[in-house]
């Protein structure tokens, strides 16, 4: 899969090509990420990239022209019917099941940061496919929103994740929380692992797995619940949970 980035701030990106999942994915060629820097396609005397909105406020907007000359450009290498995605507050919230078909749809999709206070709508209209958000929160650019979307989306590419367990068993990828985890020592501080994990008895440790899921999705996460279509096993599972925790 090949990602292009257009950013004023093409070095951010180190920091997730070199390490992890990320890193890995792109030695072993399954990912690739090219930059694009709209203050390079520029060509008046200051290098503008912004400019002070109309009607007044706060702040500064990101200019048309180097936007869409570096868009224009990251389509010329790339191909012209390339799904492009700009990553702002306004966008469609990501959740995993977006992700998987971020990741398998296309081979090959452009990001557009934003900084400042946004960019100019006209390039919204004309140059952006889609408006996607990592949260309901502002951050000072779409750079850490477009690293974000970059690592996960490297995590659900076929060959990049070992043990592909590890993958499906990530609590959204069920749109469910995870079950709690326990590494060694067997006790620590007077705390013990729950004895079921260490029974070998892999029906009954996986119907535990489940059955804790379930349970911190109804207490962290009801609103999840709604969403997911319980098998009758399930809501068992459930119903034995909440049983015990409210005794
Ligand atoms: N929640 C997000 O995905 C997200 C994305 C970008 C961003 N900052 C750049 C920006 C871009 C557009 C408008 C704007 O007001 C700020 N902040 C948060």
């Amino acid at each position: 899969m090949l990602l292009g980035v257009i950013t004023l701030f093409p070095d951010m990106f180190q920091s997730i090509v070199r390490y992890g999942i990320v890193g890995r994915a792109i030695r072993r060629g399954i990912l690739s990420i090219k930059l694009w820097n709209p203050r390079l396609f520029t060509y008046d005397r200051h290098h503008s990239v912004d400019a002070r909105p109309y009607g007044g406020g706060p702040g500064m907007l990101m200019m048309i022209e180097p936007l869409r000359n570096a868009i224009n450009q990251a389509k010329d290498e790339l191909g012209n019917n390339i799904k492009v995605i700009y990553l702002s507050p306004q966008g469609r919230k990501l959740k995993q099941k977006y992700v998987y078909k971020l990741a398998y749809d296309h081979q090959k999709l452009i990001l557009v940061c934003g900084r400042y206070q946004g960019i100019d709508e006209r390039l919204i209209q004309t140059e952006i496919d889609e408006e996607w958000s990592i949260g309901d929160y502002i951050l000072s650019g779409g750079e850490l929103a477009a690293m974000v979307l970059i690592d996960t989306i490297s995590r659900v590419l076929p060959g990049v994740l070992g043990n592909q367990d590890s993958k499906e068993s990530d609590s959204f990828s069920k749109e469910r929380l995870d079950c709690p985890h326990y590494t060694r020592p067997e006790t620590f501080d007077g705390m013990k692992v729950p004895s079921v994990l260490l029974s070998g008895n892999h029906d009954e440790i996986h119907r535990w797995k489940q059955k804790q899921a379930l349970g911190r999705t109804w207490i962290k996460r009801p609103d999840l619940l709604n969403y997911i279509q319980l098998t009758n096993e399930e809501k068992n599972l459930l119903s034995e949970f909440k049983n015990e925790y409210l005794l």
